[in-house]
């Protein structure tokens, strides 16, 4: 069969198999500049009112997460006196009445009877000055997968550590999570944490055991890359609700003793918001596809850059197809919104478009201004706590966004100086633990797609270009072993 016979893209079928449907296509409302400027406007209005944040949940399994989120939502009237009876109720039948708290966010049968969050869960809560979309992670380690797909959408995150003892120490040592999700979500660019020391009933509100812990954290806080200026410590006992909202109740008469710092609601309350880069070309990684009312598909996800407005016509990588942007919907707005900008987590309904080209990990872009595609790019990486060194050719899986591919780790270029960058040793043999490295990597072919088949390229660009799309995890065998940024793209 000739290539001339294949070739069918020059006819316009589209246009031709319904004309009316081209008619019915919503039309862009504002040209480009006069769209950035209404939304520089909105924005800066935003900065008066209730400015929105997300938040991961971190920490060790058992440390508390769970409980801590269900109380204050209670606490700020999120969850009410029935549905807190209720909770209760249900949680006593199976045995597992000290998780009632935990309750409101644990939703499927399994996470109830197992005790253990599985997925990230979606909620929000309205602090005086800020609105919070919450993501609660998982601690257990076999759920890390879930976690680094909170993380990639968070804007801060919560960690929640056990005081009491020894389970702090657990918690904190090599193999607990404590120190994982850290180093994790510092990698994926959360760079504030609020650090809640909890189940200080425990310890009977012990001011040195509180300080014990917050000093062991500090050290490794900035050990991992945070700030101390967007650190912060708080004490709390998530199952009385102590010191989340207030300090009022005289079981905590013991904590008032010695406390008089900010309670946890204080500190979300300041919680800086996302920096919006509006006038960056518009990137729309997936993170889900559903099906839309009639004709459209929803695919929802976080924008990593510029601006996407009803009517446009957006192109999706990889591949060749492009759809319409019918409506735009989000989770704290009850109107449709006729544009969305960087920053904000929201659903895009699409028509135009067959569903089967929208798959999660792919983005939309504008046709104008693509994201590049790669089967090989440089990264600059961080080696984890590992006992089996890389090697050049070492097998891994890369995620990306809320995709993850097999891949390779096909050239060791560098080994670099952790605080310089500088080169101190060209063309290493391996990496070992705490290595700065700058590598080579090289997507693999699907293992069951045949020895001859080609790797699919991966939307994927330089950090410098975006920050977002520009960082990666490398996981081998269950475990992250690795986080980097990149730095070009190859081929
Ligand atoms: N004494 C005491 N126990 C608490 C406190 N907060 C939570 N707990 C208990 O600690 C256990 C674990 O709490 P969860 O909220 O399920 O912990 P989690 O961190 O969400 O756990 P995963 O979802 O498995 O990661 C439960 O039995 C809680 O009742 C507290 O302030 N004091």
């Amino acid at each position: 069969m000739g290539q001339q016979e294949l070739d069918i893209s020059g006819l316009n079928l589209e246009s031709k198999s319904g004309p009316t449907v081209a008619d019915e296509l919503p039309k862009v409302s504002l040209a480009r500049e006069k769209l950035l400027e209404e939304a520089r406007r909105a924005l800066e209005s935003e900065e008066g009112g209730r400015k929105s944040a997300s938040l991961v949940i971190i920490g060790h399994v058992d440390a508390g997460k769970s409980t801590l989120i269900g109380r204050l939502l209670y606490e700020l009237g999120r969850v009410d006196e029935k549905t807190k009876i209720a909770n209760e109720r249900a949680s006593d039948k199976i045995g597992k009445g000290s998780f009632s708290w935990a309750w409101e966010l644990d939703g499927t049968t399994e996470e109830r009877e197992r005790g253990i969050t599985m997925d990230v869960a979606l909620q929000a809560l309205e602090t005086p000055n800020r609105r919070i979309t919450i993501l609660d992670a998982p601690g257990h380690r076999d759920f890390i997968p879930n976690m680094i797909s909170g993380a990639t959408q968070a804007d801060c995150a919560l960690l929640v550590v056990d005081s009491s003892t020894g389970e702090f120490e657990a918690g904190f040592e090599r193999g607990g999570q404590t120190r994982e999700h850290l180093i994790l979500v510092r990698s994926l660019g959360v760079s504030q944490v609020v650090v809640a020391v909890n189940k200080l009933d425990q310890v009977d509100w012990s001011r040195d055991r509180y300080e014990d812990v917050c000093e062991q954290l500090k050290a490794f806080l900035v050990q991992s890359g945070f700030h101390p200026s967007r650190t912060s410590f708080v004490p709390v006992g998530a199952m009385a609700g102590v010191n989340l909202l207030d300090r009022s109740g005289s079981d905590v008469l013991a904590l008032r003793a010695w406390y008089s710092g900010p309670t946890l609601v204080n500190l979300l309350d300041t919680l800086q918001p996302p920096t919006r880069d509006i006038d960056a070309p518009l990137r729309f990684p997936i993170f889900n596809v559903f099906k839309g009312s009639a004709s459209a598909t929803g695919v929802s996800g976080r924008i990593c850059g510029g601006i996407v407005q009803v009517g446009e016509r957006l192109r999706i990588l990889p591949g060749d197809e492009t759809a319409v942007v019918k409506s735009i919907e989000s989770e704290s707005e009850a109107e449709p919104l006729p544009w969305a900008a960087a920053g904000s987590n929201v659903t895009l309904y699409l028509i135009a478009v067959d569903p089967i080209h929208l798959s999660i990990g792919s983005v939309l872009c504008s046709p104008s201004n693509l994201i590049p595609l790669a089967s090989v790019f440089t990264a600059r990486i961080i080696v984890f706590d590992i006992e089996v060194p890389i090697l050049a050719g070492t097998s891994v899986e890369l995620f990306h966004q809320s995709r993850n591919v097999p891949a390779s780790i096909s050239k060791l270029t560098a080994i670099l100086d952790r605080a310089s960058g500088g080169v101190t040793k060209n063309n290493p043999r391996v990496l070992t633990k705490g290595a700065s490295a700058e590598v080579q990597i090289t997507i693999r072919p699907v293992a069951f797609s045949g020895p001859a088949s080609r790797a699919q390229p991966i939307p994927i660009e330089p950090f410098a270009s975006n920050k977002d799309m520009g960082r990666i995890l490398i996981r081998r065998g269950g475990e992250t072993i690795s986080a980097g940024i990149v730095l070009t793209v190859v081929s």
